[in-house]
């Protein structure tokens, strides 16, 4: 229990509650030089936060929450290589991937930059190699076909980098599979010729059902296609379990390595980025990496009054715990950034989503929002609505570029920035009832019809937002934006007290999903009634009805 962030959270609820007098507009109106008191800044990309529903006495009490929760201390343990996920007695070490140069990082006394050097140059031959053609199929062929199986952050963060980066991708086609729903690999391996094709096995364990099972299945579609002793020349694996790649038959030169130290979720910087690093060449890998280092060395040299992740994660505290917004959601306006909210999601809600502290407490205050989210401005004629008259208040974080890759396009770019902009403006600003009632009757409607039209159409506003804004989405942009990320996540966890870098979470299903699958073989010999007595009644009822309908 920390007292100290205690007092602090009851002294944000009565700033809160005096705040409620005046809108996010009466704020503007009192202080014109609102946006450059309430945004910061890296480089080429600004985090406005004007918007947001706090004044400066709510942001010094942020700044001393995060203080008083030792976010600054945390955060150097981490760089440091302290075992600070507690729960798995490991080091948290993703940065270390980005650590441009190579400073040292110790982990049970040893320095750690030398395998990571290693590991990336590794990479980098193979990653070249298969560009140049030097690295060819079994045929002699040069691969046209890259397949990534993986799942969770083995999948996440190389099929989102891929799709951002799009306007670098000089390399071969890059596909993705990872559900374990056949439908996923058969419909990705139809349209490609096995003997140009490679497929990566990503997975840390090296034991996720998922990623195993579309492994065998590619393997047999491989074996059956060029010849079980030619397959080998179209396999790779990207694990930290060497046996077990061993063991499913994949040559120790084409085992990629990683370290118990990075987290599924934050694996992207690792070899999980091998399937990008293909598509969009070393140099452009490169940039990436020093993107997030840029906004690693912000995190961990900038006064928290200025520091990018501190003010996204307090903001995100004060949304989660203050105001009590139980969901936020990301939205950027760049189709290229499409999958970023479910790239988000992972990384944000298996890290934060805990009720319980590291010290194995029971945690009362609130924990990791709900994240979603859609690019914009499709997401405008979907769910907008309810963002800007639903009865929940969602905190939106925008995202937006200033440039587009193609220079012919400035009509649409002109278009996508006025959209992403005026809705920030809208959910802020709203519409009064008689404002509308007036608009109505300028447009000919008679009174009484717009007296009962105007609640339907009357705005309360006051909706808070964020917007990140950057100059343009290549490799460097990424890395930052990723990274930001990942530390905004860090101060959460360390502001809440959770390990962010378990996922315990997700261990129960699993067992279950093993269990089920013995009565589930069984229903194919339609020779068992399943009832409450076999297990909870709606499990029963339903494994009846898939038996009498299996095909
Ligand atoms: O890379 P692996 O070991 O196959 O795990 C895949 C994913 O499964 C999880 O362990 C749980 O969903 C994630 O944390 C991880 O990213």
């Amino acid at each position: 229990m920390n007292e100290q962030r205690d007092i602090l959270f009851a002294r944000l609820k009565q700033i809160r509650s005096q705040l409620k007098n005046m809108s996010i507009n009466d704020l503007f109106t009192l202080n014109p030089k609102r946006f450059e008191e309430f945004s910061t800044s890296l480089d080429d990309m600004i985090l406005d936060y004007s918007k947001v529903h706090v004044n400066n006495d709510v942001m010094t009490t942020l700044f001393k929450l995060a203080k008083a929760c030792d976010v600054e201390e945390k955060r150097d343990a981490m760089y440091r290589g302290d075992k600070i996920n507690i729960t798995e007695n490991r080091a948290v070490l993703h940065i270390a991937l980005r650590n441009k140069p190579n400073k040292p990082i110790y982990v049970d006394n040893r320095d750690i930059m030398q395998d990571v050097q290693e590991g990336l140059e590794k990479m980098q031959k193979f990653a070249n190699g298969i560009r140049d053609g030097k690295i060819v199929s079994s045929s002699g062929e040069a691969f046209t076909d890259i397949v990534n199986i993986g799942i969770g952050g083995s999948h996440l963060g190389p099929a989102m980098v891929t799709q951002s980066l799009k306007p670098f991708h000089d390399g071969p086609n890059v596909h993705f599979v990872s559900n374990i729903d056949s439908s996923h690999i058969t419909d990705t391996l139809s349209n490609l010729d096995p003997s140009k094709t490679l497929i990566l096995i990503a997975s840390k364990t090296f034991t996720t059902i998922e990623t195993m099972t579309n492994a065998k299945t590619a393997m047999k579609w491989m074996s059956n296609a060029i010849g079980e002793e030619n397959a080998g020349k179209h396999f790779a694996a990207i694990s930290t379990a060497l046996e077990k790649t061993k063991d499913f038959g994949i040559s120790e030169d084409r085992v990629f390595g990683y370290w118990d130290w990075v987290g599924g979720r934050y694996s992207i910087w690792s070899s999980i980025g091998l399937g990008v690093m293909i598509a969009i060449g070393t140099d452009n890998f490169s940039q990436f990496l020093d993107g997030a280092y840029e906004m690693d060395e912000h995190f961990k040299n900038t006064p928290i009054e200025q520091n990018m992740p501190v003010i996204l994660g307090l903001i995100g505290i004060w949304h989660r715990n203050i105001c009590e917004y139980p969901t936020r959601a990301i939205l950027p306006y760049d189709q290229r950034l499409s999958s970023f909210p479910s790239y988000i999601q992972q990384l944000d809600m298996e890290s934060n989503g805990k009720s319980i502290s590291s010290s194995g407490e029971s945690l009362y205050e609130k924990t990791g929002a709900i994240v979603w989210g859609d690019a914009g401005t499709n997401s405008q004629h979907s769910f907008f609505q309810l963002l800007h008259q639903g009865s929940q208040i969602v905190p939106c974080e925008f995202m937006l570029g200033v440039n587009k890759s193609e220079n012919d396009m400035k009509e649409h770019n002109d278009l996508l920035i006025a959209n992403c902009l005026a809705q920030s403006q809208a959910l802020m600003a709203g519409r009064r009832i008689d404002e509308v009632i007036r608009v109505l009757e300028k447009r000919g409607v008679p009174h009484e019809e717009s007296i009962r039209l105007a609640p339907h159409r009357q705005f309360n506003g006051n909706r808070p937002s964020s917007t990140l804004l950057y100059k343009k989405l290549d490799p460097k942009t990424l890395g930052k934006i990723i990274a930001l990320y990942e530390h905004r996540v860090f101060v959460e966890g360390i502001i809440w007290g959770v390990d962010s870098f378990d996922q315990w979470g997700v261990e129960l299903g699993k067992e279950l999903a093993t269990e089920m699958l013995t009565h589930v073989q069984e229903t194919h010999k339609k020779k068992k009634e399943y009832t409450h007595k076999d297990m909870d009644s709606s499990s029963a009822g339903l494994l009846n009805a898939i038996s009498a309908w299996q095909e």
